[in-house]
């Protein structure tokens, strides 16, 4: 018997998805019925963009264009992402670091639609009813309890804005549907007491919950997430503790951490390149980190697998390493309990000695890398930077912490205390200068360079779960990714503008290493060549200038066929009448 087709109400008219785009011609706007609800004129992108540009010209502050941003995403998701694509370099800080750190401080004050699901920690047992809500189908969320954003401490429920600016780069970067996309705060509480005691902030009033009752949650969640959408990529983000749910969940879920693992592979993306142009091998490297958390020991023991590969024993690579904490130099002997993290790591041959300075352990150390993730701003300072000069040619300097506020030094500082010769990246942008006759750009080591290929190479290969294979593989195909002209310049990561490219190499190389590690499902993926590996991953890629971006637009291209072709005409009015009454046309 042939099933009935389920009975769907009219398609409801939305501002989102672009129904009253002035871009939209007469005719779609007849069919749609949006005719002579937006103004006459109909609009060419370039007008449309000219606009947007201006706007965000008038607003005088970081925060006011944020918002900016904001309200165009919500009015007409595909307009902020033509805008956004076309003009990445100069809106990511806007959408992400650093503004977003300001936002996420201020996003009880300043908030004016929800843009992501929030699940609170009395909705357990119940929370898979309530993703029930949630109107699309998700491909990947980003979640966070906001216990740790970026380098700004816990800000409970305001870290929903680092799920949104990450994911608006899923999209902008690796062509991630917006509408695949979940931005996911989990509410267990804050231990931030003056948000707690501020009236208008808008989570639980209560003290972070003990570890073992997160986990529960967590598993709970987990499950629900994988019921609900089988093939659904989770990505952990800003968790103060990230480690016990990275060791539960990382072979039972497709799931990853991007602080430990994004941030550990773009770093051995670029530092790939630094050791190279720094003409010192790998076995003569010592590295200073200053912050021993989630992203420092991320770091380190990915290089540790970078320096393996070069031929060192996991012994001498992982000695390799100092580092200090908010207690000083991690050593076995220093009387705190060390967190199991840091353990790997700890000195176990400074003879009794104890820490005194970021400075003294550089003349002991002779280091030639000094990396910075500990969200102490200003801490690599003239005399710290100084000493990296006189003891190296190049010496590496990566001050990692973001917003801008927490980095160790800026761009301008690094330069000049090392008379232009420092390898540098830092975790947010700065501006570009010149130095010595010479024009020079800093590098971005931020996650942002991999996270969105991870997950769209999780994605497309349809892994059962994120390998550390898999991740490392985004590391190395990011080294490979600049062009002849970057490499020249001598940068370490390539231009942020080619960032849809660079997404493609590293999504492939994510695929690769699925497939090596026998956890890909795509098997349809597996005997294909690296370059239609590549036309197939670009084909998948939501691109909001394509013509089927947005319903208006597909509705405007039958239209095209309908009066180009007679023959067509039929099945075209029966396409654009399901497209417009909700029905899928592509059964039709
Ligand atoms: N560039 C990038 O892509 C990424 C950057 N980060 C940044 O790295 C920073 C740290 O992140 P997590 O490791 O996750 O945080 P965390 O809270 O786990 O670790 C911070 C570390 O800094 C140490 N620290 C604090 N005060 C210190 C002081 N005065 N001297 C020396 N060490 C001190 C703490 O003891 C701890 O070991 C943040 O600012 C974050 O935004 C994190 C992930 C990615
Ligand atoms: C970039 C990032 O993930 C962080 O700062 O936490
Ligand atoms: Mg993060």
């Amino acid at each position: 018997m042939p099933q009935s087709r389920p009975q769907l109400g009219p398609r409801q008219l939305s501002t989102t998805s672009g129904d009253f785009d002035t871009a939209n011609p007469p005719e779609v706007r007849r069919v749609l019925r949006t005719y002579g609800l937006t103004p006459p004129a109909v609009e060419s992108y370039e007008v449309q963009a000219q606009r947007c540009l201006r706007l965000l010209a008038m607003k005088t502050t970081p925060i006011e264009k944020f918002q900016y941003l904001v309200h165009l995403k919500a009015t007409n998701v595909h307009l902020f992402y033509r805008l956004l694509s076309e003009n990445i370099k100069e809106l990511t800080p806007l959408i992400y670091t650093p503004t977003v750190g300001e936002a996420c401080v201020r996003w009880h004050e300043i908030f004016t639609q929800p843009e992501g699901m929030y699940l609170s920690y009395h909705d357990r047992g119940h929370l898979g009813e309530i993703l029930n809500n949630w109107p699309h189908d998700v491909e990947i969320t980003v979640l966070t309890d906001g216990s740790r954003i970026l380098g700004l401490g816990d800000l409970g429920v305001n870290g929903m804005g680092i799920p949104v600016g990450k994911l608006a780069l899923y999209t902008a970067c690796a062509g991630i549907r917006p509408d695949a996309t979940l931005p996911l705060t989990i509410d267990l509480g804050t231990g931030n007491k003056a948000l707690r005691d501020d009236p208008l902030y808008m989570g639980a009033r209560m003290p972070k919950v003990t570890p073992e009752q997160e986990k529960e949650f967590l598993d709970e969640l987990m499950a629900a997430l994988t019921a609900k959408w089988p093939n659904i990529v989770i990505q952990f983000e800003d968790f103060k503790n990230p480690f016990p749910a990275l060791e539960r969940y990382q072979n039972t879920y497709t799931m990853f951490n991007d602080d430990v693992q994004g941030t550990g592979a773009v770093i051995v993306g670029g530092f790939i390149n630094a050791v190279r142009a720094s003409g010192v091998p790998a076995k003569d490297h010592r590295a200073i980190f200053l912050g021993a958390g989630s992203a420092g020991v991320g770091v380190a023991k990915q290089i540790v697998e970078y320096f393996v590969k070069e031929g060192l024993t996991e012994e001498e690579a992982r000695r390799k390493f100092w580092f200090v904490d908010s207690n000083g130099l991690v050593t076995l002997d220093r009387g705190d309990k060390l967190a199991d993290h840091k353990v790997y790591f700890a000195r176990d041959d400074n003879n009794g000695r104890q820490y005194q300075s970021l400075s003294r352990l550089i003349d002991f150390v002779k280091p030639t890398i000094l990396m910075g993730l500990s969200t102490i701003g200003g801490a690599f300072n003239r005399d710290i930077l100084t000493k990296m000069a006189a003891l190296n040619d190049k010496p590496i300097i990566f001050p990692l912490s973001n917003p801008s506020s927490k980095s160790e030094c800026t761009f301008e500082e690094a330069v000049r205390h090392t008379e232009g010769r420092c390898l540098f990246a830092s975790g947010s942008p700065f501006p570009s200068m010149e130095f010595g006759g010479k024009f020079l750009t800093p590098g971005q080591g931020n996650n942002m360079y991999v996270f969105p290929g991870i997950g769209l190479g999780a994605i497309l290969s349809k892994a059962t779960s994120v390998t550390q294979d898999m991740i490392y593989a985004s590391a190395e195909s990011l080294s490979t990714s600049l062009n002849k002209q970057e490499v020249a310049d001598g940068w370490l990561y390539p231009d942020i503008r080619r960032i849809r490219e660079v997404s493609v190499v590293v999504t492939r190389g994510v695929i690769r290493a699925a497939q090596q590690n026998g956890v890909d499902r795509a098997s349809e993926l597996r005997n294909l060549p690296d370059d239609q590996l590549d036309v197939y991953i670009k084909e998948r890629m939501y691109d909001p200038f394509d013509e089927k971006a947005n319903v208006a637009d597909e509705i405007s291209q039958l239209l095209a066929t309908a009066s180009g072709t007679n023959g067509h005409v039929h099945g075209v009015a029966e396409k654009i009448n399901g497209i417009v009454n909700g029905v899928d046309a592509s059964h039709l």
